[in-house]
This record gives structure tokens, sequence and C-alpha cells, in this order.
């Protein structure tokens, strides 16, 4: 009886231990549902706050437009067919008064908005800057309304970048760039879409949803600065603010077929710009361009490039556009290349490149062969960009719904460092950096690079070293290259981190950077096209990418202008 009074003692007792144990988890998954339950609550509310201001936005915009079109207007459409340079010159003749061309553009921005979901905001404050506005002061930029990307300091008004924390950070100033385009008498009328967090090329988030691009519906117009080359190519802006770390001005613009140049780093004042690593200087963001022409950034670039921005900012070196240099044609020699080699190119993009060098050839130009300096110049901008192997990013994003097209590349920056570093280890023999057919190939490389993002960077200075010997060894003016296009379908960015390498390269090197869509998806491309992320894209148009050196900015765009006429009288003489 002894025996049996033990045991039975002893079951109780661990009964005892499991009932306490199964009562712990319970309190536990209880508060982490609880938690979990609010979050979701709150982050909804949000949501709802942050589209309820942007529709206000938009209906009160709309009331102002119907108003104004009450008056005999004139035809916007004629308006929204000039070149900034024709508007300019239009507008500073006095031929076109602010009003009809601020009307025109605001009205097909709402229409265009509908369609693609590309701005996040309206700036009601432009209404009145419009009846403020001095015509005895005619800036460079004289009645022209700008569209502004979303990360760009607004004073009050908040940079969310799709992060609920950011919500309530409203700017307390305008940014240093906004204040010059104001002084050189532009209008920022429009604020434009971004993913969330602004390390991806598409352009979704949780407050505003996908921006899909003009060109094609089903395609994402590109990212970061997605709205604003979805809204410029939609017809809705002639001219726009976005930002590149990684090729945000410059692969939208080429998704959508427009323009766009990333200058050299610390040309234009960067001051009052959202990151979310802020300080971080080993690979550096730059603020750029998007428009329609060539001439149209060259435009923006000479009335940026002012004493009020140095004042400004003191950190910007006092360097005017130099004209001589835009305006001169005396022959180059081009560095080329077709493909990197851990990242080859779709069919369209190496084609664009072919061309385009003939064309170059014709011209009296001498095309010399190139290749980058051979590092991972893609593990190298990860590393840089962000090498704490993402904590800060993680920390970042807490309380905000990761949006789907940054899933894949958020699930590897919360796995610990040290085991990162042994995954990294693991599955480095499985990577094949050369296979282009499978899109699984590529994800492989992908994940890989992100799972190397913690290590050191001592590769970097001595790649931009290499790289401007090898540029002066070969004695090259510029580079002629691919940049990434056709248009993806949905959510394939954040899963094909490494195709930014063509764009990311030049972050990396902060050399300039600029793209000029030349050609479309042929149905021969599409054929030979393997991998399903830019699958149907017959049609879209295809860019190529210019490269100076750094601080050459103004024969980035020269060279830009130059492929831009010859395709320009191909296209003419073809017909
Ligand atoms: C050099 C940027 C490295 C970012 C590291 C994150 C990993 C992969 C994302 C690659 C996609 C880059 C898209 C472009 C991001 C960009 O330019 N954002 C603009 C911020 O102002």
């Amino acid at each position: 009886p002894m025996e049996t009074l033990r045991q039975l003692v002893q079951t109780e007792s661990r009964l005892h231990t499991v009932t306490e144990v199964a009562l712990v988890a319970c309190l536990f998954g209880g508060l982490v549902l609880v938690r979990t339950v609010r979050s979701r609550r709150r982050e909804k509310r949000l949501i709802a706050k942050l589209q309820n201001q942007r529709e206000r936005s938009l209906q009160q915009a709309e009331q102002r437009v119907m108003k104004y079109k009450q008056h005999p207007v004139t035809n916007s459409a004629f308006i929204l067919n000039l070149s900034l340079s024709e508007l300019t010159n239009q507008l500073q003749e006095g031929s076109l008064s602010p009003e009809e061309v601020f009307y025109a553009y605001m009205d097909k921005t709402l229409d265009v908005q509908q369609k693609l979901n590309c701005c996040t905001e309206i700036i009601l404050d432009s209404f009145e800057q419009l009846k403020a506005i001095d015509s005895g002061k005619k800036g460079l930029l004289y009645g022209v309304p700008v569209s502004l990307k979303e990360n760009i300091f607004l004073k009050v008004h908040a940079s969310s970048c799709g992060v609920v924390r950011f919500v309530h950070q409203p700017a307390d100033d305008d940014c240093v760039l906004v204040k010059v385009l104001k002084k050189q008498g532009a209008i920022p009328f429009v604020r434009t879409n971004v993913p969330q967090s602004l390390l991806n090329y598409d352009c979704s988030n949780q407050f505003y949803g996908q921006t899909l691009n003009p060109c094609n519906l089903q395609k994402t117009p590109g990212g970061s600065s997605g709205g604003e080359a979805s809204l410029i190519a939609g017809g809705g802006s002639v001219i726009g603010l976005g930002s590149d770390i990684g090729g945000s001005v410059r692969i939208p613009a080429s998704f959508c077929g427009i323009c766009g140049l990333k200058p050299t780093s610390g040309r234009l004042s960067s001051r009052g710009l959202k990151s979310i690593y802020r300080g971080q200087k080993a690979v550096l963001s730059s603020i750029g361009p998007l428009g329609k022409d060539v001439d149209s950034l060259a435009l923006f670039m000479r009335a940026i490039l002012c004493d009020d921005m140095y004042s400004l900012d003191p950190t910007v070196p006092p360097l005017p556009f130099k004209e001589e240099v835009y305006r001169s044609r005396k022959p180059l020699r081009i560095g080329y290349f077709e493909q990197i080699e851990e990242t080859p190119a779709s069919p369209s993009m190496i084609r664009a490149v072919q061309e385009v060098k003939a064309l170059l050839e014709q011209a009296g130009h001498t095309l010399v062969p190139y290749s980058p300096v051979k590092v991972e110049m893609n593990e190298l901008a990860i590393k840089g960009a962000i090498s704490d192997g993402g904590g800060t990013y993680v920390q970042q994003l807490k309380g905000s719904r990761i949006d789907p097209t940054l899933r894949a590349q958020f699930l590897i920056y919360r796995i610990p460092n040290w085991l990162k570093k042994i995954i990294a280890f693991i599955i480095k023999p499985l990577v094949n950096f050369n296979c282009i057919s499978l899109i699984g190939k590529k994800k492989q490389q992908t994940f890989y690079l992100l799972f190397r993002s913690v290590a050191g960077l001592w590769k970097l200075h001595a790649s931009i070293e290499d790289t401007i010997a090898e540029w002066q060894r070969l004695n090259i003016d510029v580079v002629l290259c691919p940049i990434i296009g056709p248009a993806f379908n949905f959510n394939y960015c954040g899963k094909l981190t490494c195709m930014a390498s063509f764009s990311m390269i030049y972050n990396v090197l902060n050399f300039c950077a600029g793209v000029v869509p030349v050609s479309i998806v042929t149905a021969q491309d599409e054929k030979n096209l393997c991998h399903l992320a830019a699958k149907g894209g017959e049609g879209l148009p295809v860019a190529v990418q210019c490269v100076a050196l750094p601080w050459q900015d103004e024969l980035c765009l020269r060279f830009m202008k130059e492929v831009e006429e010859l395709v320009k009288k191909q296209r003419i003489n073809e017909r």
C-alpha cells in the first residue's frame, strides 16, 4: 500500500507540473495574441487614417479643379504634350500662365491616380502657392508643377515610407531641394508612392497598396521611386524627384519607359530624405530627377545647381551646371558591357546595348569592350547598406505588417547574424552564379547574398580604386551598359534583389548614371527569355544605362542626350 501511495503522489505532482506548464504557456500565448491583435487593430486604424487623408486631399483637389473648369479653359492636351523645355519657355514668355499649367496637370494627375494608384497625397498647399506665385521673379522652373517621392521631407507632412513607426513623424521643415525648387518658381503639387522601407524595387506598401505600370497594368512600375515613374509615364507630371541608393530612380524609369538620373551622391543636397538606415555612409544615396526626356533632367539639374542650394546646404560642393560639357558633341571613347558575370541580363537588355553601340559607332564614337572590375558589387552593396545584417531594419519595421513584396527578404534579416553566417557557409557551394535560365537559381543567389550581409567591407574602397584605374587604362570617358528590364510581374522584385546589380554597382562606386529608353521588347526577346519574372513583356519599354565618373554629371547627361537623339533619328529613318 505504501508503494501505491508513493506512485499516486508522484503522478499527482507530475500532473501539477504539467498543468502549471500548460497554464504558463496559455498565459504567454494569450499575451502574444492580445499584443498581436492590438497592434493589428492599431495598424488598421492607421491605414484607414492615411487612406482617408489621401482621399480627402484627392477630393478637395478635384473640387477645385471642377471649379476652375467652369471658366473657359485652355487646351490642356496641348499643355500636357509640351516637353519641360517647351513648357518653361511658354511660361517665361507669358504665353501660358502658371494657373492653366497647374490645373492641366492637377486634373491629369487625378485621372492617372485612379488608374495607376501612384499618388499618396495631393499637396493642398500648392493651391496657395499658385495664388502667391510672383510673376516678377521668374526662376528657371517658374510655374512648373513638380511631383515628389513620398520620402522627401515636406513641412508638416510625414514621410511614412510604408512603415508604421514613421507615420507619426511629420517633418519640421521642407527639405533643401524642395526649398530650392520653390525658389526657382516650381510648385510641388503631389507626393508619390514607394515600396515599404524603400529597400525594394517594387512599389507596394500596406498604406497605399500596389502602384501599377502605365505601360501594362499587370506589371510593377519598379521602385522605389515607382509612384514617380508611374505618374510621369502616365502623363500626370512633367518632372519629378526620386531617390536612389541601389537603382530606385533608374529601375522605375526603365520599367516605365522614361528617363532618370542618379547624380553623383553629394552633388545635390540629400538633407531631408527619409531612410531606414540613417547615417549609413558605405553606400551613398542620391536624389535625382525623372522626366520624359533628357533635356528635362538637364533643365532640372541646371535649376537646382544654384547659390540657394549651396547656402542652404554648405556641405554641397558649389559646382554650377557645366553648360559647355552638356552641349559638347566631341566624339567620345565609350566602354561597354552587355552582362555582369554573376547576374546575366535578359535578352532585350543585351539587344538594347548592342543596338545603341552600333548607333554610337556610326555616329563617330569609339566603342571599347569593358568589363566591370571583378568583385561581387551586389555583395558589396548589400554588405555596405545593411552591414548589421538587417538588425536596424527589423527594428524599424517593428509594428508594421510586412508587405508581401518584401517578405522573402525580411525573413532572412530576422535570422540571428551568427546563424546567417553558418547558413551562408553551408549554401555557398550550392549557389550557381552563372545560371540565368531558372528563376530558382536566381532566388538562391539572392538569398545567399542576404545571408552574407554580415561581414567586413574591406573590398569596397579597393573596388572603387580598381574601377577608376581600369577606366584610365582604357582611356574611356563614359560607359554604356544594361539596366534591369523589362518591367517585372508583381511580387518578383523582392525575391530577385540580385537583379538590381546593374544599378547597384554605380551606387557602390558613387559614379553618376542615368537611363534612357531605347527600344521595346520584341517577340523574339520574349521567346528567348527564360525567367518568369519578366514573362509577358512584349511591347514594354527597354532602356540602357549611361555612366560617367563621379562629379561628371553633365557628361553623363550629354551622353544620355546623344543616345536619345540617335535612337529618335533611327526611328524616323525607319518610318
Ligand atoms: C545598395 C542598396 C542595397 C540594399 C540592400 C537591400 C537588399 C536588397 C535590395 C535590393 C534592391 C535595391 C532597390 C533599390 C533601393 C533604393 O535605391 N532605394 C532608394 C532609397 O532612397
